[in-house]
């Protein structure tokens, strides 16, 4: 048997059924076949481009299959979809393609099944990705809702993704943008200053923050510094919302930062390196026990330069109102903007998601502002563009204080190009222009 396409097959199941993460059941999935780092890159690809492209596949296939896609056994459907990776998007031979593909469902499903998956792949093969793409999805190059609908089969993304995103970004080319969502990101490490020189990490220095490398390749986890909780990986955009927090002026007293939605805890670790060179110390707040732990493990290496992590509802902190000089609000959000980074999320995000994350991330915002003194920062972040999570929050929230002004964020981030956001002062970084997830900032100020 085939171990590394079983190992992928094995993955697009975990996804589906018990709704794992690609990348925590692909390193369970490629250990457990005792795959060596050979077929590891195979399966990595395989099984995370599948999911990704999933969109597109199945517009295939449904031209390919004559009944409806959700009638198709669907333990077989995930072995096609891994059998259209292979043909339209990998450097596997047609023949390879098919036959490894028809093996693996003979195994699972027997003879009947693999001779529908053979017919079906067979055809498939007949056209290459930009030939499908033209039949199944040409695109209407006018702007409008065929445009958007072509758009979201091409780069294989939910509609509703694409509307919003289009709504988000309305200037930009949107084909672009898309495109940006199906490439994997590169890997980035953060030195944490006062802890690690990010001349000592291997990699070339990131175009933007001070603090990071581009690491070529190798696993980030045997970077000595990066074991030792000196150094992390962490995406160039997150180490800028750190950055531009830590820049902002503050006049008077600057000893207690806060991060009120901490978990994992990327930027709490950051935020504490920085405060701490300066005297000062963070506080993390995460109202999710296992995320509570997980600062608490980002944060290990800096000792009692830190005040650690409390498990807390930011809303409800257990601070004093007007207590902190600076706080980071890295709301929890539909993550529309780090798709790049989470092959599965886009088909797991629904629209229904956005209200109630909409009316948290008012409330931790509100909540924020509450705790921090007179002329203190607030750092309003989310690793989405979507306006009902940026502009909309934002404007929702001024409406309806008084104490409270909008400053301008995007000096704090020197040399980053076109940062314009959505609402005059914000920041929105994208990945198809800076190769960072698509982070939204905005500074305020309290009076
Ligand atoms: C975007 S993530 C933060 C990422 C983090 N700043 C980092 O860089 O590692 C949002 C976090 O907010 C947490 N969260 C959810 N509800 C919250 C609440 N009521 N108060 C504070 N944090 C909350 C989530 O559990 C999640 O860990």
């Amino acid at each position: 048997m085939d171990r590394p396409r079983q190992a992928a097959l094995e993955v697009l199941r975990a996804v589906r059924v018990d709704d794992a993460y690609t990348n925590l059941a692909l390193p369970a999935a490629i250990a457990q076949h005792g795959l060596g780092p050979r077929d590891a890159g195979f399966v990595t690809e395989l099984a995370a481009g599948t999911i990704r492209r999933m969109g597109t596949y199945d517009a295939i296939l449904t031209v390919c299959i004559d009944r409806p896609l959700r009638k198709v056994q669907v333990a077989v459907l995930d072995a096609l979809r891994l059998g259209c990776h292979q043909l339209l998007s990998m450097r596997v031979p047609a023949h390879a393609a098919i036959s490894t593909t028809v093996d693996l469902v003979r195994s699972r499903n027997g003879q009947g099944a693999a001779g529908f998956a053979n017919a079906v792949l067979r055809k498939v093969a007949a056209h290459d990705l930009d030939g499908w793409l033209d039949r199944v999805a040409p695109d209407p190059g006018e702007p409008g809702p065929a445009r958007r609908e072509a758009l979201a089969v091409r780069h294989s993304h939910p509609r509703w993704v694409v509307d919003q995103l289009e709504q988000a970004a309305p200037d930009e080319d949107l084909d672009t943008l898309l495109a940006a969502d199906n490439l994997p990101p590169r890997v980035t490490l953060v030195a944490r200053p006062g802890l690690v020189d990010r001349a000592e990490l291997p990699g070339t220095p990131t175009p933007y923050s001070p603090y990071g490398v581009v690491l070529e390749g190798g696993d980030p986890a045997g970077v000595p510094a990066v074991a030792e909780g000196r150094a992390g990986v962490q995406d160039e955009g997150s180490q800028l919302v750190a950055h531009a927090l830590a820049s902002a002026a503050v006049e008077g007293r600057d000893e207690l930062w806060l991060d009120l939605c901490a978990g994992p805890g990327g930027k709490a670790a950051l935020l504490a390196a920085l405060a701490a060179q300066r005297g000062a110390r963070l506080v993390a707040t995460e109202p999710h026990l296992h995320r509570a732990r997980l600062v608490g493990r980002a944060l290990e290496a800096l000792g009692d330069r830190t005040y650690g992590v409390v498990a807390a509802d930011g809303t409800r902190p257990p601070l004093p109102a007007g207590s902190v000089d600076r706080v980071l609000v890295d709301a929890p959000c539909t993550g529309l903007g780090a798709l790049r980074r989470r092959p599965e999320a886009r088909w797991r995000r629904t629209p229904d998601d956005l209200m109630p994350l909409v009316l948290l991330q008012r409330k931790l915002l509100d909540s924020a502002l509450d705790l921090v003194r007179p002329r203190g920062a607030v750092l309003y972040a989310t690793c989405s563009p979507v306006r009902a999570e940026t502009a909309d929050v934002l404007q929702a929230v001024l409406g309806t204080r008084k104490d409270v002004a909008l400053d301008d964020v995007r000096p704090l981030l020197t040399g980053v190009p076109d940062i314009d956001g959505p609402v005059a002062g914000t920041a929105q970084l994208w990945p198809h222009r800076h190769g960072t997830d698509a982070m939204f900032m905005a500074l305020l100020r309290k009076g």
